[in-house]
């Protein structure tokens, strides 16, 4: 029986979007929707394409492939059209899991939307028997490269697995849970280069931004308590950089803390310390280079967003491997960063990535769901100013005395 296909299928695709060193396995995308013509119900075809050096790209087959004989045709076909396959094979015989699956997860899917929930429910059982008695589990005799998680990954056999990507897609998926939890985030607190419209650097924090810091620990608290048990104590482990303006911000939480190198802000190399004013007058053909292509463009000695991505990984497994719901993360980080983490969970692209606006002195809680993720914006109301630059304009209020005071359509809070 088949479990959670499609919620493997979705976070693949959103893991293999932070990857950029992709084995080409396919390099014509007009020929690769033939292959889903094999299966007569309603699978889908989803495409990702991946542009580390134009031609790379990943198709996911989005199906149950139920029998041996389908798994056979399917494997041929892309091998005809030199497209190297590897099987995911998801299998539950956990009643609980079970269970909690079509509660959190089927429920919510594209399938039952406007259903009755008994009713849905009802299908999905009939759904599962219906495979429980058709379904040919995936095994040697296939000659397939496949990876088969059991119970969620309690267990894991691979057959076949070779080279980068296949490597990677097996990581990620030994790292995935189903459990629901949540994740905060906030930049740290308004810094001295902040004020000054500087970039990068290891400023300590201005007035504004030590003020944020003295709130944080009890907004923290209000919003953790709204879905932890009464009189259970508040697991928390704060992520923070080795920089200095998190490791500031944090300093009255009273939690443990974690310093994580990978989260330290992108490095801007030659560009560190200017204002974008000064870049644009010292490297002009820079400036506008990045203006152009922000993902990919990486500074003279530093880094790019497609670098910081890469970087993250590690940040973004631990992240996806954490399923404990009464333990909280909640990670201090840059501007940059943030924009990289919150881009994986709500699933923005690479041109839309650098320019998502992860203001100050606001925390974010994303709740992970099967299908999407639910973000919350919390703004404490301490005055910081507005460091973010749209493409080709101006800096934002960085450069004027003007501080913002509540981002529109946020709920303040005191
Ligand atoms: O990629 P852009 O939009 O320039 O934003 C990143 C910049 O944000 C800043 C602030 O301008 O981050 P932060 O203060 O959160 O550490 C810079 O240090 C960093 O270079």
């Amino acid at each position: 029986m088949t479990s959670s296909m499609v919620q493997w299928f979705e976070k693949e695709e959103k893991s293999l979007g932070l990857q950029r060193k992709q084995s080409v396995i396919g390099e014509d995308l007009e020929r690769v929707p033939s292959v889903s013509a094999t299966d007569g119900q309603k699978n889908s075809l989803r495409q990702e394409e991946f542009r580390a050096g134009g031609l790379n790209l990943i198709a996911v087959y989005d199906a149950t492939n139920s029998t041996k004989e389908r798994r056979e045709s399917i494997a041929q076909k892309c091998k005809e059209n030199n497209i190297q396959t590897m099987f995911i094979e998801s299998l539950c015989d956990d009643e609980h899991i079970i269970m909690q699956n079509i509660k959190e997860v089927k429920m919510t899917s594209p399938d039952y939307v406007d259903k009755d929930p008994y009713q849905s429910c009802q299908d999905f059982i009939k759904r599962i028997d219906h495979y429980k008695r058709i379904y040919e589990t995936v095994d040697l005799s296939e000659n397939l490269s496949y990876v088969k998680l059991i119970n969620v990954g309690a267990q894991v056999q691979m057959n076949n697995i070779r080279g980068y990507l296949q490597s990677r897609i097996v990581y990620f998926l030994m790292n995935l849970n189903i459990n629901p939890s949540h994740i905060y985030f906030s930049r740290h607190g308004e810094s001295q280069f902040n004020v000054l419209g500087r970039i990068g650097g290891d400023a300590h924090l201005s007035p504004q931004g030590v003020l944020y810091s003295q709130k944080l620990p009890f907004k923290l608290k209000e919003l953790i308590q709204e879905h932890t048990p009464p009189n259970m104590e508040q697991n928390v482990t704060v992520w923070i950089s080795t920089l200095k303006r998190t490791a500031e911000t944090a300093a009255n939480l009273p939690f443990p803390k974690m310093m994580w190198k990978q989260l330290d802000e992108i490095n801007a190399g030659v560009c560190d310390g200017l204002t974008y004013e000064e870049i644009e007058e010292r490297f002009p053909e820079e400036f506008n280079d990045r203006d152009g292509d922000k993902y990919s463009y990486r500074y003279k000695s530093g880094e790019s967003y497609a670098d910081l991505v890469e970087r993250l990984e590690p940040v973004i497994m631990e992240l996806e491997r954490h399923n404990d719901p009464q333990h909280v993360i909640f990670i201090i980080g840059h501007q940059a960063v943030l924009r990289c983490i919150y881009a994986y969970f709500l699933n923005y692209s690479h041109a839309e990535l650098p320019y998502l606006k992860i203001p100050l002195h606001t925390v974010i809680r994303l709740t992970p769901k099967a299908y999407g993720c639910v973000e919350e914006r919390f703004k404490i109301n301490v005055p910081a100013v507005n460091t973010y630059r749209a493409k080709g304009g101006k800096h934002g209020e960085a450069m004027s005395p003007q501080r913002s005071t509540i981002a529109e359509g946020l709920p303040a809070s005191h």
